[in-house]
């Protein structure tokens, strides 16, 4: 098949664009390591670059390069250009979501992600697909991510922080649209709830529900018990789930393949009581097909999501279809969708 010259171009310019993406993710890491979104949000007003500059203790020696920065910056809409004599600089939603100390910030998920340990592993994975090993990460590291974690403070302390600030954001989001799926449980068991961020959410808005965190005992052992109520227990999931009415699995089952999610969800369905007692599974998860994901960033981002859990882990992201074969292979009986959460749904299922 013969191309044109122009489409040829086109094509060149189009594999440059891909080529440079990980500046994009390199540019959000030194934002966050400036602290440019905290300068701007004290400030409450649109800035000029020379004192933003100042604010950030950046020598005017590197006006030219820092104008360069921030008009990439803003051209990827994490900050905003207020057209002027001189131009000014303003936080959009993205930016704000990178000022530290709010309650809603992503700085911990950004140092997760451009993490060595977590962006090494997929320059093997064109090697991966002839190796026998399980996955890229365990091709780089000879071991299994929550291994890594286990021998890693370092790392363990990260990722633990990074999915923790996630379930910071998603807890207000879930109280206040979908309250009702953990309203009247007696009790509530978070498997894999990391250390216990949702948990203690939920023990908060519902006093009445007698919450458990289990995870793995790297992960859970040094967490005291505190004045929340919760409890920490240290375990596998693919052994036993402490007894409650209700298992909330957040972001865990996208992490494992079906044969082990179909493992998962049986210990699950062990540790509740019938339907008619009030027993039930709550996933927190992406839906493919199910949310605002109509619009091509949506879709590459779901992309991009189910290459992170193919390549860290056995994982995947599943459309409808693909939940409910897992679900109905487990035993479940019966199951509801509801789609809340940008990219993500709850899932309840009903034994
Ligand atoms: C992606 S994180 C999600 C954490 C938390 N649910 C959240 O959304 O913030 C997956 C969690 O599963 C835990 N985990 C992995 N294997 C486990 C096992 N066999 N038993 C219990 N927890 C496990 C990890 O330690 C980690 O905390
Ligand atoms: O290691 C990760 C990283 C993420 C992640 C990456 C980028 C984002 O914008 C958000 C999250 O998510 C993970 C995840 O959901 C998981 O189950 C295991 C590991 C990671």
């Amino acid at each position: 098949m013969e191309f044109s010259t122009n489409e040829l171009l086109e094509a060149q310019a189009h594999v440059w664009n891909i080529l440079l993406g990980y500046l994009k993710s390199m540019c959000l890491k030194s934002a966050v390591e400036l602290g440019i979104a905290d300068v701007l949000k004290k400030h409450g007003k649109p800035m000029e670059l020379s004192d933003l500059m100042s604010a950030l203790s950046i020598s005017p020696t590197r006006t030219d390069s820092f104008r360069r920065f921030m008009r990439t910056l803003t051209h990827m809409e994490l900050f905003a250009e207020k057209p002027g004599h001189e131009v000014k600089y303003l936080l959009t939603p993205s930016s704000h979501l990178l000022v530290s100390g709010e309650t809603m910030n992503v700085i911990p998920f950004v140092n997760l992600c451009v993490d060595p340990t977590i962006s090494d592993p997929a320059h093997v994975v064109g090697p991966w697909f002839k190796s026998p090993k399980e996955t890229p990460f365990e091709l780089y590291f000879g071991k299994s991510m929550w291994d890594v974690a286990d021998e890693k403070p370092e790392f363990n302390k990260t990722f633990n922080e990074g999915m923790a600030s996630d379930s910071r954001l998603v807890c207000d989001v879930v109280m206040m649209m979908c309250g009702q799926v953990f309203r009247g449980l007696k009790s509530l068991v978070d498997v894999g709830g990391g250390t216990g961020t949702m948990a203690r959410a939920i023990a908060r808005a519902f006093p009445e529900t007698k919450c458990t965190v289990l995870d793995l005992p790297h992960v859970v052992d040094t967490l005291k018990k505190d004045d929340s109520g919760v409890e920490y227990v240290g375990g596998d999931m693919f052994v036993s789930v402490p007894q409650a009415n209700a298992v909330l699995l957040k972001w865990i089952l996208h992490d494992w393949n079906d044969e082990e999610c179909v493992k998962i969800l049986q210990r699950c369905k062990e540790a509740i009581p019938k339907r008619e007692m009030g027993g039930k599974i709550i996933i927190i998860d992406m839906v493919v097909g199910a949310t605002s994901d109509k619009d091509a960033h949506a879709v590459e981002t779901q992309l991009l999501f189910d290459l992170l859990m193919m390549i860290l882990l056995t994982g995947k992201e599943r459309n409808e279809r693909e939940w409910r074969r897992i679900i109905l292979a487990a035993g479940f009986k019966d199951y509801k969708i509801t789609p809340f959460l940008g990219l993500r749904s709850v899932i309840e299922i009903y034994p």
